[in-house]
């Protein structure tokens, strides 16, 4: 059996500086992975099935299984490549959907990924990411797994190796916030676009990190807070946990985070909120 991890994606910033003419926006945004996520396994079989399981599995029981973004990345590989062969999937559906973690994409991603290996597929890289990219924005960056600095819609990824380590607390309200809504809530004042080798690409210190981020911002935190005003609790009872370094949302929201420098710090700030706010989703984990 091939197990595969699909981990929350989480935008540290993400500043939006255009609109293409197809109505997708341009973004600039420095994207990290915790390990905190859905559980993905494969094993051989010769139809194509899914089984999900875990926490948030019910949400997705709405969704027709030819739907799921883990069956669509599996149908668009057995094309790509010519592969007539099936699997036995199994989901553990631990990400809250549609909120703002990428984790309907991470999940394709896996698939993409533990789908290669169980049928030995010798694909590019580049081919992978371009079958990820007709299944959603954030696919090739779930592909790629680690910290990147990605432009364009999302496909123009740039992977960084030296961020330096630090701690992460997730939270959700509890309410599904569908993307394209925050987008249709954005009014056209663009951010100007940057150049990033100044601010994440050096290897620098957390403190000269956390200071880049800090002057940065998330463009779709006031449309999508406009929708959930319950966006600002979740930052302001992140923000004032001890050792805090930064809190903000992610993506489109409504999920936000607060970055620590320690395992502990941010261990203890995950059940300090969870215990104010006992119906939200509270995780914590190290950022790689
Ligand atoms: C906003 C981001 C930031 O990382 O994350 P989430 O908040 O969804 O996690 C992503 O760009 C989301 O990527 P993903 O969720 O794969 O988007 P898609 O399924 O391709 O698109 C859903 C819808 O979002 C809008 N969209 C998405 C990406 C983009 N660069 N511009 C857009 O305008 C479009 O309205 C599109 O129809
Ligand atoms: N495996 C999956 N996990 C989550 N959402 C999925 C999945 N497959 C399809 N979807 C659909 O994709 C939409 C976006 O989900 P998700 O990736 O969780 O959003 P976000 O990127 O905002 O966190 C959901 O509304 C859901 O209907």
């Amino acid at each position: 059996m091939i197990t595969c991890l699909a981990a929350a994606k989480v935008n540290l910033d993400l500043r939006v500086t255009g609109r293409r003419p197809d109505g997708y926006h341009e973004l600039d945004s420095l994207v990290v992975f915790p390990a905190i996520g859905d559980l993905l396994t494969f094993e051989p079989a010769s139809d194509l099935t899914l089984e999900i399981d875990g926490p948030r599995a019910d949400v997705l029981e709405e969704l027709s299984p030819e739907d799921n973004l883990v069956m669509r990345a599996a149908e668009a590989l057995r094309a790509a490549a010519g592969v007539a062969q099936g699997a036995r999937i199994g989901l553990t559906k631990n990400l809250p959907v549609a909120a703002g973690l990428g984790g309907g994409s991470a999940d394709a991603a896996a698939a993409l990924t533990g789908l290669s290996r169980l049928w030995g597929l010798t694909l590019d890289h580049s081919e992978l990411l371009r079958i990820g990219l007709t299944l959603g924005a954030d696919v090739p960056v779930c592909l790629k797994g680690s910290a990147c600095y990605l432009t364009g819609i999302g496909e123009a990824i740039e992977v960084l190796e030296k961020l330096p380590p630090f701690w992460i607390v997730l939270v959700n309200p509890g309410i599904a916030l569908p993307t394209p809504r925050v987008f249709a809530a954005l009014d056209d004042r663009f951010s100007a676009a940057r150049d990033p080798s100044k601010s994440y690409k050096s290897g620098g210190s957390r403190e000269a990190l956390i200071a880049a981020l800090s002057a940065s911002d998330n463009d779709l935190e006031a449309p999508a807070m406009s929708l959930v005003p319950q966006i600002a609790a979740c930052i302001e009872e992140l923000g004032r946990a001890p050792g805090c370094l930064l809190a903000r949302m992610s993506g489109s929201g409504a999920s936000c985070f607060g970055l620590f420098k320690t395992a502990e710090a941010a261990a203890a700030a995950a059940a300090a909120v969870q215990t104010a706010e006992p119906a939200w989703w509270v995780a914590d984990g190290k950022v790689t």
